[in-house]
């Protein structure tokens, strides 16, 4: 007999830490770095090279999406070398945008820019995450966007799914933007920006602004490729019209995606080091070691390599997550298995990541036994016993990265659908193992 709906995806049990760490782990490339070098590469002026590029659903997604535009994109002898042949943006294209933030934000711009209508959509979880801010930017520039169900074309969507009316050109300009929801409607607005006729001044006007180290890195890769900006008032950035340079670059390891991993040496005690740690970088990972030494970890850089030493003994910690608020979610397992509460407080935005993270997170903690409460804007958490159950993933990577990291305390704790951390790092699952000594 057979079935027409599809079974489950099954639960992973999360591994208990049975002795302390001793763990090299090599960590793959950096997905908000990868995602700009591809947008940068394909509006380049000649063909550049990504070495050490994440391959993953969103790095995919990107790599589909960019190609969909008209530009080549070829694997060189490794996955994770990727040659970018430029071409001029091409419309009439169907643009899946998975639940990736950055393919949803940073090319409805590069869209703007084909010669023709780019049709965008993507998961279910990902039509409810906020596009306004930089669908009415892109309006206020001067392109046309449609909601394809609403019968009143001048209405903007607000969410997935949309069509962005290319014409060739994108007049450009000044405009203001509410990026408090997400620095990736600058970001996105940022990149494409130097193709504009005018350039772009763009002007933050919400009463908060998250992840600006994401925002540096924008800034810092364009100035890489040649493109002039000017960064100097706070809340405004000005791109100059003008050439995009073919580079040969390398991606640093992602720095966010190492944080679970050197978070594990406090929960079981150890080592766990990460090679090609960068001594000068954008990414809000930066912000890992220091953390995990308040909450009683050491670390120390030396040669390139980070090395966390824990030893099984977690603090709680009082912190602004505004600027790292991907990082919440591995803080969240630690502060639950912490000796004292904790408070991660500036991270309201997370409820329009790739679910609402702060309310995932006080329920799957609650499902455990633990107390974890939402806030305006973040979680208290106080440390219970946590007993054995099924966490719920919501189809976002970090909460089954949090959730692995809860089951090195947990006895016979289950993650639902672990697959989901193929969203930014497909090999998960066994790279967790072979830090345990398990793989
Ligand atoms: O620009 C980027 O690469 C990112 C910016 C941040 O988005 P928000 O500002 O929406 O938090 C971050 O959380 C996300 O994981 C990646
Ligand atoms: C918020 C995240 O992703 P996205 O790029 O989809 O916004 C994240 O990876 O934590």
């Amino acid at each position: 007999m057979t079935s027409s709906t599809t079974a489950p995806a099954p639960t992973w049990e999360a591994p208990l830490a049975g002795a302390p760490l001793d763990a090299t782990v090599e960590i793959p490339g950096s997905k908000s770095l990868t995602n700009r070098l591809l947008v940068l590469a394909a509006l380049a002026d000649a063909p550049g090279t990504l070495r050490g590029a994440l391959r993953s659903r969103d790095a995919d997604l990107m790599i589909g999406a960019l190609r969909a535009l008209g530009a080549g994109i070829e694997e060189g002898a490794e996955p994770s070398t990727l040659h970018v042949t430029p071409g001029p943006v091409t419309g009439d294209a169907d643009i899946d945008t998975g639940l990736a933030g950055t393919v949803m934000r940073f090319l409805p711009p590069v869209a703007a820019l084909a010669d023709g209508p780019v049709r965008f959509d993507g998961d279910p979880a990902a039509r409810v995450r906020p596009m306004l801010p930089v669908l009415a930017a892109l309006h206020a520039l001067g392109v046309a966007v449609h909601d394809p169900g609403s019968d009143d074309p001048a209405a903007l969507p607000t969410s997935l799914p949309f069509t962005v009316e290319g014409r060739g050109r994108v007049p450009g300009g000044a405009v203001d933007v509410d990026a408090s929801e997400s620095s990736q409607f600058v970001s996105g607005l940022l990149l494409a920006a130097a193709r504009f006729e005018r350039g772009l001044t763009l002007r933050h006007i919400g009463a908060t602004l998250p992840s600006l180290p994401h925002i540096e890195m924008t800034v810092a890769t364009l100035r890489d490729v040649g493109v002039e900006v000017d960064d100097s008032r706070d809340g405004m950035w000005t791109v100059a019209p003008g050439p995009i340079a073919g580079r040969d670059v390398r991606v640093e390891p992602d720095l966010s995606n190492a944080a679970p991993f050197l978070a594990a040496a406090l929960i079981a005690g150890g080592t766990v080091r990460v090679p090609g740690w960068p001594t000068l970088t954008t990414q809000p990972g930066a912000m890992v070691p220091e953390l995990l030494e308040r909450m009683g970890g050491s670390s120390s850089l030396a040669g390139g390599v980070l090395e966390v030493t824990g030893t099984g003994e977690v603090h709680g910690i009082d912190v602004d997550l505004h600027a790292a608020g991907e990082l919440a979610p591995t803080f969240a397992a630690l502060a639950a298995l912490a000796d004292s509460p904790s408070r991660l407080r500036g991270i309201a935005h997370l409820r329009g990541h790739e679910t609402d993270r702060l309310a995932a997170l006080a329920r799957e903690i609650t499902r455990l036994g633990g107390q974890a409460e939402e806030t305006r804007d973040g979680l208290v958490i106080t440390p219970r016993p946590l007993h054995a159950d099924t966490v719920q993933t919501y189809e976002d990577h970090r909460m089954a990265t949090s959730a692995a990291l809860l089951g090195l305390r947990v006895p016979g704790l289950r993650v639902e659908n672990v697959g989901t951390t193929a969203k930014t790092l497909p090999g998960f699952t066994g790279m967790w193992l072979d830090m345990l000594g398990l793989g």
